[in-house]
């Protein structure tokens, strides 16, 4: 299994060891702050196709240890990419109860109190995403920046089976429904860079498109977030909190991030 973690002699200072392009280039995530910005009217909104899943149809959910990630169905694709690009899982980086600061990209230095991602792979150049994850242009990550507001009964279609994976390789079926729901309202509003994947094996083969505008999720949604998970399984004689699940921001020299939006 892979053996890496956020905290103690595995974590991210770590990796590079193991996992050698965790010390490379083009590392993600990064600190959008206004000297890297560059405007491009080139960026156009992205077109989901095939995201409005009926209630018949259903996502696998499953707690792997370092996150909590949902299969979704290869009917999901995006478009307006340089490539079409196939919807594979979506998962989420989190803080922890004492501190709900725990997205992985920040604006300015601030971190959000959680972050979305929806993990797509080029399904025009590529057959799956194993074929796709360690090519330059086979991925391309969404990214919902998530901020404390009213409940939100979207994420609550996820959120309310957490009690059913609180431990490593627990797995459970969500019916499904409308991901677009999970997004926010300006999908015309991003930054974009090319960047890697935050978690090992690192490969620097994502397209990022992360979202201007956050989405809101309640106080106590966000604490069932926080606080509903194991990184160990069920029988586990030393239970370790999911928590803290994201990697620090990386250098970012020499390079530019595109924005659709004039500030
Ligand atoms: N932040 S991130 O870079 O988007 C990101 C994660 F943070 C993350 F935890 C995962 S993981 O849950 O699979 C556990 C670690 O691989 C992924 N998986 C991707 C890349 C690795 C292999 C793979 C295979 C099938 C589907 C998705 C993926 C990931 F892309
Ligand atoms: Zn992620």
């Amino acid at each position: 299994g892979s053996k890496w973690s956020y905290i103690g002699p595995d974590g991210e200072k770590a990796w590079p060891k193991k996992y050698p392009f965790c010390g490379g280039v083009f590392q993600s995530p990064i600190d959008f702050h206004k000297d890297i910005l560059q405007y491009d009217s080139n960026l156009l909104p992205l077109e989901f196709i095939g995201y409005n899943v009926p209630s018949t149809d259903q996502f696998t959910l499953i707690n792997n240890g370092h996150s909590v990630k949902m299969y979704l169905s290869p009917t999901m694709y995006i478009r307006n990419l340089p490539f079409e690009y196939t919807a594979s899982q979506l998962h989420l980086h989190w803080g922890n109860r004492n501190k709900s600061e725990g997205s992985e990209h920040t604006v300015s230095g601030k971190h959000f109190a959680a972050e979305l991602h929806i993990v797509h792979y080029n399904s025009e150049k590529y057959p799956d995403i194993t074929a796709a994850m360690d090519k330059s242009d086979g991925l391309a990550v969404l990214a919902i920046l998530l901020e404390i507001g009213p409940f939100n009964p979207s994420y609550e279609k996820i959120f309310r089976h957490f009690r059913n994976v609180k431990y490593k390789d627990q797995m459970v079926q969500v019916p499904g429904f409308n991901v677009r729901e999970l997004l926010p309202d300006r999908l015309d509003e991003y930054y974009r860079y090319e960047g890697s994947l935050t978690t090992p094996p690192c490969y620097p083969s994502v397209l990022w498109t992360v979202f201007r505008h956050p989405v809101k999720i309640s106080q106590e949604q966000l604490l069932a977030l926080e606080t509903a998970m194991y990184c160990t399984e069920s029988d586990d004689p030393e239970p370790l909190e999911m928590v803290d699940n994201f990697r620090n921001v990386q250098e970012f020299h020499e390079r530019l991030v595109f924005i659709s939006f004039r500030e």
